[in-house]
């Protein structure tokens, strides 16, 4: 297949459970030399296996902090006590070797882009079937604690309302059959 015609990076968000990373695992490996991940910035410590700049890039807090006020991030956010970020430059530098950039993006870094249009992506979201379904797959993925996935059914039903009301949302697709979902997104980014 051609690669995408629109080669702006593509912001996929969505629900903790959704399915973004089945989704994106497809395309990445259905589409090898298509697309690329960016390298995020975080202040938490390696974990072991991780290397700096291929995993994260691991920095201080007081780096990361000088990094915000410098405008280096399209979005970042915290999580528990570390900050998580994701640079213009790794986003240029993907760009820069010929990659469609795909970021996983949850609601307020997609606020943070939408506020401050430093990128000019497209937006795709992933809606489940319903939110029955949604707490099925969190709870047959089985990596979360009964009190996490109630802490993410309450975070998506927010996302849920915010998908419904943003504008500027590109494509929405319904999660139900992966293998459909797959080919909706699929036929999107290479229209
Ligand atoms: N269409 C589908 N039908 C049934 N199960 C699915 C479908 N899509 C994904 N799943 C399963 O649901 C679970 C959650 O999917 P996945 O981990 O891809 O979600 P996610 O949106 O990336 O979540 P997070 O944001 O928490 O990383 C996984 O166990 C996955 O295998």
């Amino acid at each position: 297949m051609p690669a995408p015609k629109d080669t702006r990076p593509i912001v996929i968000s969505g629900p903790s459970g959704v399915g973004k990373g089945s989704l994106i695992e497809k395309l990445f490996s259905k589409h090898p030399d298509t697309f690329a991940f960016t390298v995020s910035h975080t202040t938490r410590k390696p974990r072991a296996g991780e290397t700096d700049g291929t995993s994260y890039f691991f920095v201080e807090h007081s780096e990361f902090d000088k990094l915000v006020s410098e405008n280096a991030f399209v979005e970042h956010a915290q999580f528990g006590s570390n900050k998580y970020g994701t640079s213009h430059r790794t986003i240029g530098d993907q760009m820069a070797k010929g990659r469609v950039v795909v970021l996983d993006i949850e609601m307020n870094g997609v606020k943070q882009i939408k506020e401050n249009p430093s990128i000019h992506p497209r937006f795709v979201f992933i809606q489940p079937p319903s939110v029955e379904i949604l707490e099925q797959r969190l709870r047959g993925r089985g990596t979360e604690s009964d009190e996490d996935v109630r802490k993410r059914l309450a975070q998506a039903t927010s996302e849920l309302e915010y998908a419904n009301t943003q504008r500027g949302v590109d494509k929405i697709i319904v999660n139900d059959d992966l293998e459909v979902a797959y080919k909706e997104l699929e036929d999107y980014i290479f229209q």
